[in-house]
Parts: C-alpha cells; sequence; structure tokens
C-alpha cells in the first residue's frame, strides 16, 4: 500500500452527497421507492464523465434524491466515515447541501440528525469531526435564509457554514448577512472559491464572507497580490486535485497547480470534494499527487500538518494528530 494511504490527515473538503456510491444509490432507491435513471451500477457509473462543474452537479443532485429519511443520512455518512478511516482521515469536515433535501420536503432536522448519529458513531474509529452547512449559491437568497432560519436555533450541531455550487456569476455577496449571523452565533466560515472562478471570486470571499479558509481557490494564482495576501495572512485553501482533474479545471493531474502553490507558499491542504464520483477518497488523492510530483515522507506530514492546523479542531486534538503525523513521519 502507497504510504500516503497510512498517512494521517484531516479531510476538510469532503461533500457528504458526494460520498454516494452507485450501489449505496440504487439500494436507497429501492428502498425508498425512488426512481432513478439508472437501472445498475454499471449505467450509473457510466454516466461519471463530466465536462465541467455543472455538468457533474446535474448528476450529484439527481442522484441525492434517493436520500430521504433520518436513516438514510446516517447510512451515507457511517459508509463515508469507515471508509476514510481506512484511509488515514482521523477527523472530517463535512459539508452537507441541507436546501437540496429541504427544497425536496425532507425535513432539515432528519438531515442533520442523520449525519450526526453517524458522526456519534465514528468515535468507536477514534475520529472526529463535524458539519458544515453550505448555502447553494446558485439558489434564491430566500432559499438559504429560509434553511438558516432553522439551522440557527440549533448551531451546536454545526462547525461552521459555506457555500457551494454553480460558482461562475453566482456571487457571494448576497450571502454576506448570513455568514454574519453565523460568525456572531460563534460559527465558523468557508466558502468555494476561485474553482472555476476567477481570482475576484476568492477576493469576494474572503472581503464579503471573511472566509477563513478558501475551498478549491486554485485560480489564485493568476493573481500575485491575491497570493501575496494569501501567504501572509495564512490562509488555508482546500485542494481537490481528482476532482479538478475530472471537472476539467485543470487539463490534467500533471498540469495541476498543486506544486505552484506550496512553492508560493500557500497553505495547502488535499482533499477528496466528491470521492464517489471523481475517483478517489482523501488518501487516493494523497497518494496520487505525491506519485504525480514526488512528494517524499516529509513533503506530505506537511500537507497533513496544513490540515489539522487549518481544521477547526480544539487545540488538544490537534496537538495529538500532529503527534500522529510526527510518528508517520519517522516512519513508526
Ligand atoms: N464545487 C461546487 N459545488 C459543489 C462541489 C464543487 O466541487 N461539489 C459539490 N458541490
Ligand atoms: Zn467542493
Amino acid at each position: 500500500m502507497t504510504a500516503a494511504l497510512t498517512l494521517p490527515t484531516a479531510e476538510l473538503h469532503l461533500h457528504i452527497e458526494g460520498t454516494l456510491e452507485p450501489e449505496l444509490a440504487l439500494k436507497l432507491a429501492g428502498r425508498n421507492g425512488v426512481e432513478l435513471p439508472f437501472a445498475s451500477v454499471e449505467e450509473l457509473r457510466a454516466a461519471y464523465r463530466f465536462t465541467d462543474l455543472q455538468s457533474f452537479l446535474d448528476l450529484y443532485y439527481a442522484c441525492m434524491a434517493v436520500l430521504r429519511t433520518r436513516a438514510d443520512f446516517r447510512d451515507l455518512a457511517a459508509a463515508y466515515l469507515t471508509r476514510a478511516a481506512a484511509e488515514g482521515v482521523r477527523h472530517a469536515e463535512i459539508f452537507f447541501d441541507a436546501q437540496a433535501h429541504t427544497a425536496r420536503g425532507v425535513p432539515y432536522k432528519d438531515v442533520v440528525g442523520g449525519l450526526q448519529d453517524a458522526l456519534d458513531g465514528a468515535a468507536r474509529l477514534g475520529m472526529t469531526g463535524g458539519l458544515i452547512l453550505c448555502f447553494l449559491r446558485d439558489a434564491p437568497v430566500e432559499e438559504a435564509e429560509a434553511v438558516w432560519a432553522e439551522a440557527r436555533r440549533q448551531p451546536e450541531a454545526l462547525l461552521g457554514v459555506g457555500l457551494d455550487s454553480a460558482e461562475v456569476g453566482n456571487p457571494a455577496t448576497p450571502f454576506a448577512h448570513l455568514y454574519a449571523e453565523a460568525r456572531a452565533l460563534g460559527l465558523h466560515a468557508v466558502a468555494h472559491a476561485g474553482e472555476e472562478g476567477g481570482p475576484e471570486y476568492v477576493w469576494e470571499a474572503l472581503r464579503e464572507l471573511r472566509a477563513e479558509r478558501i475551498d478549491h481557490g486554485i485560480r489564485s494564482l493568476e493573481d500575485p497580490q491575491l497570493v501575496r495576501h494569501l501567504a501572509e495572512h495564512r490562509i488555508p485553501l482546500t485542494v481537490c486535485p481528482f476532482s479538478n482533474v475530472r471537472l476539467r479545471a485543470v487539463p490534467s493531474l500533471a498540469e495541476h497547480p498543486l506544486p505552484a502553490m506550496l512553492a508560493a507558499g500557500l497553505r495547502v491542504t488535499v482533499n477528496s470534494d466528491d470521492p464517489a464520483y471523481f475517483g478517489g477518497y482523501a488518501g487516493q488523492n494523497l497518494a496520487a499527487v505525491a506519485e504525480q510530483f514526488g512528494l517524499d515522507r516529509s513533503s506530505l506530514a506537511e500537507l497533513a500538518r496544513n490540515s489539522v492546523t487549518a481544521s477547526f479542531a480544539p487545540d488538544g486534538r490537534q496537538a495529538e494528530l500532529l503527534g500522529e503525523i510526527d510518528a508517520w513521519e519517522a516512519g513508526a
């Protein structure tokens, strides 16, 4: 097994709906009497050919229609956590697209309750983690406001808020008041930016949402002033190599800007985004970049340290995980 697959790490960019493997999708479709336009695992996998972010989102939202009950969300997250633990993930900060479920009539409390049930169970695997509620930037802001009205009554169920879905043409600024409210409740703030959109989207997330981490951010390199700002303020970027290749944000893994981002002094972490759709979980993304770019053990350990210190885990938990990474680096 590649060493990277055993590296203790934190997953900071993971959409739980993007961990829905075809086998589970078809099982839940049967259990809930939901029709999917795919009769078999093979047919579903064959649909995983994307040309851009939107072509992926179309399938992603279609498949998640099978998720209906609290037990469905628990089973989905439990499957993810088991698989991630096997690849070295020790702490997972999990995005969920609440609006995509409430819009279909699934109660918010069932979504959060099911995900929390699974996280409670993950303690047995020695894993920690939490939930980040993402607003859909391509839906009317009123929908985000409606889901937030419910979420804000139970802020302790969340680590923070995020922003995802189709980026280009969907500015972050209309969501600024929701972020301000979330921050006032003590929640963290992250946002997707600079995936398909240019550096101006990253600036907007930083200035208007006061995002503490940027999800993707790969196009930041196009703006030297932004690179200086990100480096100076040590703002973490949650990079997802397989996602960028599969959604054609970059032409190939060989041309991925990860080495240039590291060379520019950016605080990069490696993550999986939607692993069921993009061909690999966190450890596999790490293994692939290690092989592609010839990263040695200490460079990999540095990426893992970045993921831990960029996480919202309490200091004590971070110290524990940094100790595990030191031991891994020493070959223990
Ligand atoms: N980008 C934006 N929205 C998303 C993604 C992504 O990579 N995955 C799931 N929702
Ligand atoms: Zn994402």
